[in-house]
């Protein structure tokens, strides 16, 4: 598999300072789409995930959660505003540092687990660590960890087709802490799980937050996960909504 080699010691950027929030979202606007079809799907958001923090993002379907996480995450630009983690701006890095970014500071887990199929549990976990160029060795180390870490020692030879949802989903959350990311974002993880691999799932998010020191920005609908979250914060019509009074 292609890959540079790994030359990256320190997984925060030059310029991060280890100070501050890990994501600092400002004014951000999102629109879809042109003319009277336009979608405001951002309207001026404005926020923080504090470091060490799980944050929960909830809000009604087409509220905007897919859309702001896909910018903080690096896989789209705003059209106004500014969205930083670990200090860097994704919008303002050429593609190569862009790639590298989401490669190495970042880790997805997504509603559809998006794993290869052909591949066992241990190779896809292996994955980023493969486009990371990572000696072998350190590799297999890596990934039994991450998969006993995720309860799933013993299926790292099955693949995919052979896991339940429950433990696909298992899988990708091992995949995305490969790399040892800095920011785990994670958009409606348990949306295809049944309530009881939901909140086991949630229940592994905040114990992976904790033992990890990383911080999680989740979009959920899951009651459980926002009792779990650390911080909630609330999208209505593409603004942040103000906290209803305690
Ligand atoms: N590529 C796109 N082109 C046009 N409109 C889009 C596109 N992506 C999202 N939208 C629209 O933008 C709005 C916000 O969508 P988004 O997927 O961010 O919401 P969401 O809160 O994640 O919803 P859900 O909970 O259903 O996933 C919606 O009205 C949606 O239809």
């Amino acid at each position: 598999m292609a890959g540079e080699p790994g030359t990256r010691t320190d997984r925060r950027a030059p310029d991060a300072t280890g100070a501050g929030p890990m994501v600092r979202v400002e004014d951000v606007h999102r629109t879809h789409g042109a003319g009277p079809a336009a979608v405001h799907a951002l309207r001026g958001v404005t926020f923080d995930v504090p470091r060490g923090s799980l944050t929960a993002l909830k809000g009604r379907s087409g509220s905007g959660k897919t859309t702001l996480l896909n910018l903080v995450g690096g896989l789209d630009r705003p059209d106004r505003g500014r969205v930083t983690v670990d200090g860097v701006e994704p919008a303002a890095l050429g593609e190569k540092d862009l790639l590298a970014l989401r490669r190495d500071r970042i880790g997805f887990v997504f509603q559809s687990f998006g794993l290869i199929p052909i591949l066992t549990a241990a190779e896809n976990v292996g994955v980023p660590l493969r486009l990371r160029g990572a000696d072998p060795r350190a590799r297999e180390e890596r990934v039994a960890l991450l998969l006993s870490l995720v309860g799933l020692g013993g299926h790292a030879d099955q693949r995919p087709g052979e896991l339940s949802g429950g433990q696909r989903q298992r899988v990708a959350l091992a995949r995305a802490l490969a790399n040892r990311p800095a920011l785990l974002i994670a958009d409606e993880p348990t949306g295809q799980l049944d309530a009881e691999t939901g909140r086991a799932m949630m229940d592994l998010m905040r114990a992976v937050v904790d033992s990890e020191g990383l911080t999680a920005l989740v979009a959920t609908h899951d009651a459980h996960l926002i009792d779990l979250a650390d911080h909630v914060r609330e999208l209505s019509d593409g603004r942040i909504a103000e906290p209803s009074p305690a």
